[in-house]
This record gives C-alpha cells, structure tokens and sequence, in this order.
C-alpha cells in the first residue's frame, strides 16, 4: 500500500481534519491542529507530506522518526501538532487495513469504561452552578472550570477571593457529589498559585490545571510540596523529551498530553508509559474534535494510568459547531452516566461525515483566542 494525497479541511468551530488517501482505497483521518494557528500547521503538514506521499502508511514508526528527526529541527507546538495528526490518520489507515481497533493493535483493552468530565463556565467562569446543575441531572457529576478570570502578577486579596468563592460556592451547593478540576490556564504567576492553592486546599478539587506556565514547571515540585490537591499540566508540552523533565523533577499527579499536539497515539503511547513508571496518572487534553477525541480514547483503553478524559461537548469553544456534528456513529461518542465506552470499530473508530467536512470547510473561518489586558493596559495571560 502506498500513501497517495493528503488535504487538510478547516472547519468550524477552530478544528483542523486531515485525509489521507492511498493506493488500496483505505483512508485515514487526523486532526493536526493547533488552535489559533490552523493554517501554520496546515503548512507544516504539506511540507511533512513530502516524507510520506509515496510511501507505505504501515510503516508508522520510521515514518514518525523522520518526520520528527528528518527536518534536523524538531518538537515544538507547530510541527508536533502536525506530526500529531498525521499519525492519527496513519494508525487509522493500519486499523482499518487490519481489520482492528487501534487500542486492539496496542495490546487490548485494560478497561471497559473511561471517565470522561465536561466543562463548565466559560473563559471568564460564571453560570457554573446552573451548568453543574444542568449536567448532574443528566447523570454527569465530573467538571471542569476555569479557575480564576485573569490574574495580576501579584493580584488582589479581592481576585483571589472571587476565584475561592466560586469553588466553595460550588462545595456549598453541590457538597462533594460532584467533582471538579480547576484549570488556572497558566493565568496564574507561581507567588500567587501559592496564594491560591493554599485558599483553595479546603475545598478538595480533583486537581488544579496548567497551576503555572508551562515555562515555569520547574516550579510544580515547590508547589506540590505545599499542597494535597494533585497538580495537572501538559497540553503545552510536545513531546516524551518535555514530559521526560516534568516527570523527572516531580511535583504532576496528572500529565495531560494533547494527541493533537504531542507527536500523536505513537508518541502519547509512550508518554502514559513514562508517567505510570513515575506513578503519575495520564489525563489527555482534548478540547478539540472528533478525529482528536477518537484517538484519546483509543490510547485510553489501552494504558492502565489513563484516568479521566477530557472532552468539548457543549465547551464554550464550539460555536457553529459541537463535538459530534461531523460524525456519523455518534451512538460511540455518547457519555452515559459520565463513562465512554469503547471504541469497537478498526482504526481510530470514528466514521467521518465527509460531505459535511467539505461542504463546512468550503465557509471556515479562522479562530483566534481573545486579547486579555490587564487594568494597567499590559497584555494578561488569557
Ligand atoms: O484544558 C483545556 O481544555 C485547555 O486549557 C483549553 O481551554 C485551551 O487549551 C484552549 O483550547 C486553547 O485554545
Ligand atoms: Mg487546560
């Protein structure tokens, strides 16, 4: 079998999906993505398709090495986000020619559900009890929120008292029959994610997300030390050679890679098995689409550390679009009673409605993330 075309299709809300066709009438799908720089990693790709077109898509782990070592410059978010989607879509390929769930390729199923939890609020976080409510009644008890609007460098006891709130807001309505993660989204400076953490220890969230920035984690084993809440990051990180530092210096209870940004179902494969060795639980980020979601959960049932699932139903990201509308089996995407099942098709599992994806892409329109300033006018960490 030989790889024949790769086209990439933008469409709404901010997802990137790519198609790769061969010579047996097998194709595969991806979802190289980075949100808010779809038409860079729509760039990378084509120039990555130059190691591919013409070769065998089984060959997934030498096809990897030379994307990732061919072009001497490697990692980062933009060359690993295409990387990312383009193994997806080989590993579809070999699914599919196989006759095989991915997950069965990788050894089989260590589970026969997978948590998932959904988000709440917005950027800025507000109806989030009403949105836990909403939810709850429909059997859904794990969330995620932002966990504070922006934050100064060194904020005011008034931020910091507003973020706290609305977590024992949410302990003084719902108690501890619903749990919840609390996503600082690197809004946070590390002398105030002390502040914080330390305020919010009472109310027990299931972890704090992103606590600092990515460019700060040498700084999640101090943090870890002062707290008992578990401590989350690595939807920016690209790589098992970024995670290999995280892990090493300590401080994550939860590594969350995105397989659409960190080297894809190979590389993140890897990743949950460096983590367990460390004793770390594998959480990946997905806040993206369907292709993206589909891989997670293929690495899920397969990797005794994976733990809880991110997914964007309903997320405050998907506007002119939600999670499942370019799928045709959305029966096995459905969450009952906070679970996903497993997948059973060959491949990653997801049937794309390809009419759709073209006749979408034909009108998408390029996402970007807002500009956040600061009262002083300074640019805010959105
Ligand atoms: O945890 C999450 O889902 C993320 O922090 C998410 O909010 C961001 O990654 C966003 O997708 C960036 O455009
Ligand atoms: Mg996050």
């Amino acid at each position: 079998m030989k790889i024949t075309r790769m086209q990439c299709y933008h469409v709404a809300p901010r997802w990137m999906f790519l198609k790769i066709e061969t010579d047996a009438g097998i194709t595969g799908w991806g979802e190289p993505v980075l949100e808010g720089r779809a038409h860079t990693v729509e760039t990378a790709v084509h120039e990555l398709s130059e190691y591919l077109i013409g070769k065998d898509p089984g060959q997934i782990n030498d096809l990897w090495q030379t994307m990732y070592r061919g072009g001497f410059y490697r990692g980062g978010p933009i060359l690993m986000s295409a990387l990312s989607g383009i193994d997806q879509a080989l590993w579809d390929i070999k699914g599919k020619w196989l006759g095989a769930p991915v997950a069965t390729l990788l050894g089989g199923q260590v589970r026969e559900r997978m948590r998932s939890y959904r988000w709440v609020g917005g950027d800025r976080p507000s109806e989030v009890i009403a949105g836990m409510q909403t939810l709850l009644a429909q059997g859904i008890d794990y969330f995620k929120l932002n966990g504070c609007d922006q934050m100064a460098m060194i904020a005011s006891s008034r931020a910091i008292d507003d973020a706290v709130a609305r977590v024992a807001e949410i302990r003084e309505t719902f108690g501890h029959t619903v749990e919840f993660g609390l996503d600082f989204h690197g809004r946070v400076s590390m002398p105030m994610a002390k502040v914080l953490i330390h305020e919010l220890e009472p109310y027990r969230p299931l972890f704090i997300e992103e606590p600092v920035l990515p460019e700060q984690a040498n700084a999640y084993a101090r943090l870890a030390a002062q707290t008992h809440i578990p401590l989350a990051a690595g939807e920016r990180l690209f790589s098992r050679f970024d995670f290999k530092s995280v892990l090493e210096a300590g401080g994550l209870a939860i590594i969350q890679p995105d397989l659409s940004h960190a080297g894809g179902i190979s590389e993140c494969f890897k990743i949950a098995a460096m983590a367990e060795a460390y004793d770390v639980a594998f959480a990946p980020h997905c806040p993206l689409g369907p292709i993206a979601l589909a891989a997670c959960l293929q690495i899920d049932f397969c990797c005794w550390n994976a733990t809880l699932q991110e997914h964007s139903m309903g997320m405050h990201y998907n506007q002119q679009a939600d999670l499942l509308d370019y799928v045709h089996n959305k029966a096995d995407f459905m969450v009952e009673q906070g679970f996903f099942k497993a997948p059973h098709l060959p491949g990653l599992g997801v049937q794309i409605d390809e009419d759709m994806v073209l006749a979408r892409s034909q009108q998408s329109q390029p996402w970007r993330n807002p500009l956040w300033r600061h009262e002083d006018g300074s640019l805010a960490e959105w």
